[in-house]
């Protein structure tokens, strides 16, 4: 299976855990706490990321990075999006290199 596909599949299965029972899909209690929750856990899970980091153990890394993506699923799903958004706007970046778009904006100042 692609990275897209298991990251299509995730994002349905998220979305369709929207009117799920709480209490048997951790998805739907974060749905279901609201998105300041869903916020927080953003922030714990990219600050033991930042750890794994300085650690340096790429395990840790793979594993703290998963949480981090799988928690953004969460979000853009809460907001009726999708890894497929994410992913068409990486398609509009696709090309163009951050140098030169930071520069293009400095232009316009
Ligand atoms: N990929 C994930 C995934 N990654 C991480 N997590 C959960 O995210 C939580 C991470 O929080 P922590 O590491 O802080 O663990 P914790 O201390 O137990 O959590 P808190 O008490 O702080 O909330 C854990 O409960 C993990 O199990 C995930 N839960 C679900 N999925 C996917 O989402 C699908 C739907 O899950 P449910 O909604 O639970 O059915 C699953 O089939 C998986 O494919």
């Amino acid at each position: 299976m692609s990275t897209h596909d298991i990251l299509h599949r995730l994002s349905e299965t998220l979305a369709s855990r929207r009117h799920a029972d709480p209490e048997k899909s951790y998805t739907a209690k974060l749905f279901a706490d609201g998105p300041d929750s869903i916020l927080k856990k953003i922030g714990e899970e990219c600050a033991e990321l930042i750890m794994a980091g300085k650690d340096g153990k790429r395990l840790n890394i793979v594993r703290e990075s998963t949480d981090v993506v799988y928690h953004i699923l969460v979000l853009l799903a809460f907001y009726g999006l999708s890894i497929e958004d994410v992913s068409q706007e990486m398609r509009r970046r696709e090309g163009i290199s951050g140098i030169d778009e930071k520069a293009s904006r400095s232009a316009g100042k």
